[in-house]
């Protein structure tokens, strides 16, 4: 293998071979292991963009947007994923990645993120299994625009030969927290609870997932790509995503659950709800993955999600099928109930079709959705943006979204931290409160330090 910046060079050297063509191009180049969260690290872009799949097989980090699809709002969710087949048409490798919000009421302080936002990268450095790949996504409108931009694509890649950081994560230092309240307080939060109650005992309702923001002042600045790499070593087996804007805002998470996972027309989707704290030993953590699988309110979180899925996914799938029984899954600090589905969705059915449906499940919203997201909207005083929304990347035969929990908002020294809870006949605001707590645990020991 050759060195790192030889192999950049070479790149360089294709691009600039392409500046009398026109059209869309995508070129890939082997590189030496590099790992992506190292790369972004020390390399120059104002917008910058990490996607790992939760398999471990796939990690990408994207610079440089060469298109750039930035929703204002719902409505122009179809127009978008249309324009963005048309582009992987052209370059089948390539992929968009990107996100959307929850529902479209959001705050001014996610305006930069848009309701949605899906980026083709123009560089992209990949890790696949042992491979290591930089690719470039290029549009070449012909004439001198072709040469300008090939040229100046080529400089950019020769300028990063030196800027790669070899990445220490044992220099790694928790920021420390200077600051912390939390929105809702826990006196909002079981006024809160108590409405959602009423209108399960109303049979209006069967769920609603209720979040809270902890907003947090750190003492120093975060360093974010090692603050991730840490974050995921503890929870290896969850997606991580993060997507920093021009000002420098950066929305990440580290989350376990899959909206779906599309490959041609097989589909794998899950209801991950139900939440129980993990032992301090082997048989105290056997003892309660016990009790999680069989306590009624967790069971009811979980099948409220599962019917719901099934509902939804009969119309646009082929074959559907789900575990007979529900499995549990392990995270550092927690465990979830889990039910996997696999299918083969209808001929013609698109990315767009599965996310419109799919989104949000009532793992995240509630159900019935109408009645549940007009109790979220009126009962919670932040706003989640994109927390809770989704996050992933779309490709023309292989498109994969995270439902983007676990995740929190980074502006400067301001951090905020979400978390939700499922709501059902049978929660207790305070137990539901510590449930809270417990899902954000693992990103703030390590904060804390
Ligand atoms: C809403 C969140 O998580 C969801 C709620 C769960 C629950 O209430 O048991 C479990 C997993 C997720 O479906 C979150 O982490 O913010
Ligand atoms: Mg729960």
């Amino acid at each position: 293998m050759l060195p790192y910046d030889e192999s950049m060079r070479i790149l360089a050297d294709k691009l600039r071979q392409c500046q009398t063509r026109q059209g869309w191009y995508r070129m890939e180049q082997p590189l030496p292991a590099v790992a992506p969260l190292a790369w972004l690290h020390g390399v120059d872009s104002s917008c910058r963009l990490y996607w790992t799949e939760r398999s471990g097989n796939r990690s990408v980090a994207g610079v440089c947007p060469e298109l750039d699809l930035t929703l204002a709002g719902a409505e122009s969710l179809g127009e978008t994923f249309a324009l963005s087949r048309e582009v992987l048409q052209a370059i089948p490798g390539a992929h968009f990645y990107g996100g959307m919000a929850f529902t479209d009421q959001m705050s001014a302080q996610w305006r930069a993120f848009g309701y949605g936002r899906f980026i083709l990268p123009r560089f992209e450095l990949i890790q696949q299994r042992a491979e290591t790949v930089m690719a470039c996504n290029l549009y070449l409108p012909g004439g001198e625009e072709s040469r300008r931009k090939c040229h100046e694509a080529a400089a950019w890649l020769e300028r990063q030969a030196s800027r790669i950081v070899v990445q220490d994560t044992d220099g790694y230092r928790a920021p420390g927290i200077a600051d912390r309240y939390c929105v809702p307080d826990q006196q909002q939060w079981r006024y809160g609870v108590e409405q959602v109650l009423t209108a399960v005992a109303g049979q209006t309702l069967h769920k609603a997932v209720l979040s809270r923001e902890v907003r947090l002042k750190l003492e120093h600045p975060l360093h974010l790509w090692d603050f991730l790499q840490r974050w995921h070593s503890e929870n290896p087996r969850s997606y991580q995503f993060a997507l920093q804007v021009e000002s420098g805002d950066c929305f990440f998470g580290t989350s376990p659950e899959r909206l779906f996972r599309r490959q041609s027309r097989l589909l794998w989707t899950e209801a991950l709800a139900g939440t129980m704290t993990r032992g301090m030993d082997a048989s105290e953590d056997q003892a309660f993955e016990h009790r999680l699988i069989n306590d009624d309110k967790n069971r009811h979180e979980n099948a409220l999600v599962l019917d719901h899925i099934r509902d939804v996914l009969a119309g646009l799938c082929e074959r559907l099928e789900s575990d007979r029984e529900v499995s549990v899954i392990k995270l550092r600090h927690i465990q979830h109930l889990i039910h996997r589905f696999r299918g083969v969705i209808r001929p013609g059915i698109t990315d767009y079709d599965l996310l419109t449906t799919l989104h949000p499940t009532p793992a995240v919203g509630g159900s019935p959705w109408h009645e549940a997201r007009h109790l979220i909207h009126t009962l919670e005083p932040h706003s989640r943006g994109w927390y809770s929304g989704v996050f992933g990347s779309l490709g023309l035969n292989d498109t994969e979204f995270a439902v983007a929990i676990r995740s929190g908002l980074l502006r400067g020294r301001q951090l905020s931290l979400y978390s939700g809870a499922g709501i059902v006949a049978g929660s207790e605001p305070d137990t539901e409160w510590q449930e809270l707590d417990n899902k954000i645990n693992t990103a703030l020991a390590l904060l804390d330090g």
